[in-house]
């Protein structure tokens, strides 16, 4: 069996699947500390023999092998967790062969295989919820270097009409910081899922992740972008984003149709926790 854990800021999913990624069982623990937290998945996955295990963390994370803190949570706000050696504690517990990547890379390692970007070769899977975090596969494989992507923390035009100072700790008013769901609560008083029919929330919205959208097209040249996040339930987003994509954009590059090339996931909620199983299967 195949283990893996989707690492949030306020829950984890642990899971467990057959070689066929079918999810046997899974549960839902709350982020509170280290101990109290670790001490629940231990005690979900001691039930089951495991072969390999797949952590997709939230972050920063460490991915970087040469380094002495590699498998920690590094710079989060949540202190608790704060150069926690993550991959460290699972090692100790279960002598098998573990993944380890952030959240985000592990949702569009989901999509690449199972989802949206099926058959494809590369993808950027981004989240727009209470952060901005995006992953992607690049010919095959994750995209880590030095450290990981930091998709949401890009610098952005502001819009003409922007008044938000933006909620980023580190820097303000970068995308995380004016369009992320926190943002948009700020920015107009009220949370999104209330502001679904205030035309110039989405545009504002929409202004800002297509400007990301093309900052990663140009970067990364991925054959599709996959949108998710609890912002995006808001699906008018999606031929928003694409109209101001092909604005900007304006022709300059070749890039597929748009209605194929930025796309909603298409495992849901699930691609983090299937993203999870299949870095598992890799690990092994
Ligand atoms: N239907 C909706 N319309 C607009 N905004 C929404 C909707 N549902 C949730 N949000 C916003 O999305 C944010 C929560 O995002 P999400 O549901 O992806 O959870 P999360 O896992 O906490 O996010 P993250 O992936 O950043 O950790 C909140 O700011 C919330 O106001
Ligand atoms: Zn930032």
């Amino acid at each position: 069996m195949f283990g893996a854990i989707e690492a949030g800021g306020t829950k984890f999913v642990c899971a467990v699947s057959d070689e066929n990624f079918t999810i046997k069982e899974r549960v839902s623990i709350p982020t509170t500390t280290p101990e109290e937290t670790m001490t629940e998945v231990f005690s979900f996955f001691d039930q089951y023999e495991l072969t390999a295990i797949g952590i997709g963390s939230f972050g920063p994370i460490d991915v970087n092998k040469e380094s002495d803190t590699y498998g920690y949570i590094t710079s989060t706000p949540k202190t608790a967790w704060k150069f926690y050696d993550f991959l460290g504690s699972v090692k100790n517990r279960y002598s098998v062969p573990i993944g380890w990547t952030t959240d985000v890379n592990a949702a569009a390692l989901g999509e690449i295989k199972l989802g949206a970007a099926k058959g494809l070769k590369s993808c950027v899977y981004l989240t727009v919820g209470t952060g901005i975090g995006g992953g992607a596969v690049i010919n095959g494989e994750l995209l880590e270097g030095y450290g990981h992507p930091e998709m949401g923390h890009i610098p952005v035009r502001l819009h003409p009409n922007e008044t938000y100072k933006g909620t980023c700790p580190y820097h303000g008013d970068c995308l995380e910081g004016i369009a992320a769901g926190p943002a948009i609560e700020g920015r107009f008083g009220k949370k999104g899922h209330l502001l679904a029919d205030q035309e110039e929330v989405w545009e504002m919205e929409a202004y800002y992740l297509a400007q990301a959208l093309m900052n990663y097209t140009l970067i990364l040249s991925p054959e599709r972008i996959v949108l998710g996040g609890g912002v995006m339930k808001q699906k008018q987003l999606y031929p928003l984003v694409r109209q101001k994509f092909a604005e900007l954009i304006n022709d300059y590059v070749q890039v597929p149709d748009l209605e194929q090339y930025i796309v909603a996931p298409g495992l849901e909620d699930n691609a983090g926790i299937l993203g999870s199983l299949l870095l598992a299967a890799d690990a092994e």
